[in-house]
């Protein structure tokens, strides 16, 4: 090898070692409101921070801001702010648990759909320039199928879909999933069964999803397992704690804990350059008004 070609490698390998690597980015979404989603988010990403991951936590809930309350948090900026342009999503930061870091929503009537094209792109930039070093990011997103649930799902490479035995629940998760695989071109998610009272319960909520959700989609659905009923999660949720920082014998917690683990082995986006770039680009691409280049 010449000393040019050597030093050539040894300049890339040092942009290699520089440049951030992708970001995992998980969606946590419902379809019904109340199944236990937010208690989902932040305990997930408590249990990957604890495991020595540097996590964020997105409450993708423009209108109603839950993941703050559930921790007890007392924002000064939130997620609208950066939206209008007011500050950068470093200002928002506020730290949770175990050093997640936390970027607030807003408690203000705000849809995706509302926005401009001028506060989408702000939104886009936001993301592409946030600096803190980063290994997962978990977007809680709102209850429902509105615009913005749709948006931040397909822009996450995974997507968990929490449900309950509630027949509702059911119904609803079924009516997500269905629009992110027509609308949205989703092929694969995971589903968590949450507040259940054996094993076998949770296997027949999941069978009942997926019975429906493979017959009609071209979708596949993964079990990424269930959290137990627990009494526990219920007091941490009243004391504004993480049952997994609070309670860490507790069943949920320890649900919790092994549920951290699989995500951790879910790997990385491919071909993504480094970052949140690939969340970026599917903000971009998934849902630009008017105006915005997709
Ligand atoms: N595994 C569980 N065991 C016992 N109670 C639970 C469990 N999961 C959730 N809950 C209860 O359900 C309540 C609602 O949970 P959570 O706020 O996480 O739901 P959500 O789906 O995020 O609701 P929203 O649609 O309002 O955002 C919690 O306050 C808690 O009391």
């Amino acid at each position: 090898m010449s000393h040019s070609d050597h030093s050539g490698s040894q300049a890339a390998g040092l942009r290699r070692l520089r440049a951030p690597k992708p970001v995992q980015v998980v969606a946590v979404t419902s379809g019904k409101g109340g199944v236990g989603k937010t208690s989902v988010s932040v305990n997930l990403a408590v249990a990957m921070a604890l495991d020595g991951k540097r996590v964020m936590l997105l409450d993708g809930d423009l209108g109603l801001a839950n993941v703050d309350v559930m921790l007890g948090l007392q924002p000064t900026y939130n997620l609208s702010h950066v939206i209008a342009g007011e500050c950068t999503i470093d200002d928002t930061l506020i730290e949770g648990p175990a050093g997640i870091m936390v970027i607030p929503a807003s408690s203000g009537k705000r849809n995706m759909a509302e926005l401009s094209g001028a506060e989408h792109v702000g939104l886009v930039r936001a993301f592409s320039e946030l600096q803190q070093p980063l290994d997962t990011l978990i977007v809680d997103t709102a209850a429902g199928i509105a615009d913005s649930v749709i948006t931040f799902s397909h822009a996450s490479q995974q997507i968990i879909v929490v449900v309950t035995s509630d027949p509702q629940s059911l119904t609803d998760a079924y009516a997500l999933i269905k629009v992110l695989n027509r609308e949205r071109g989703i092929h694969r998610v995971h589903v968590l069964a949450n507040q259940v009272q054996s094993p076998r319960e949770a296997r027949e909520i999941y069978d009942n999803l997926r019975r429906v959700a493979e017959r009609f989609l071209d979708i596949t659905l993964s079990s990424i397992g269930f959290i137990p009923h627990d009494e526990w999660l219920k007091r941490a949720v009243r004391r504004q704690r993480a049952v997994v920082d609070a309670y860490p014998a507790a069943t949920s917690a320890v649900a919790f804990r092994a549920l951290a683990k699989t995500a951790a082995n879910w790997g990385l986006p491919l071909g993504a350059r480094g970052n949140l770039e690939f969340f970026v680009e599917r903000l971009v691409a998934g849902d630009a008004p008017a105006g915005v280049p997709a």
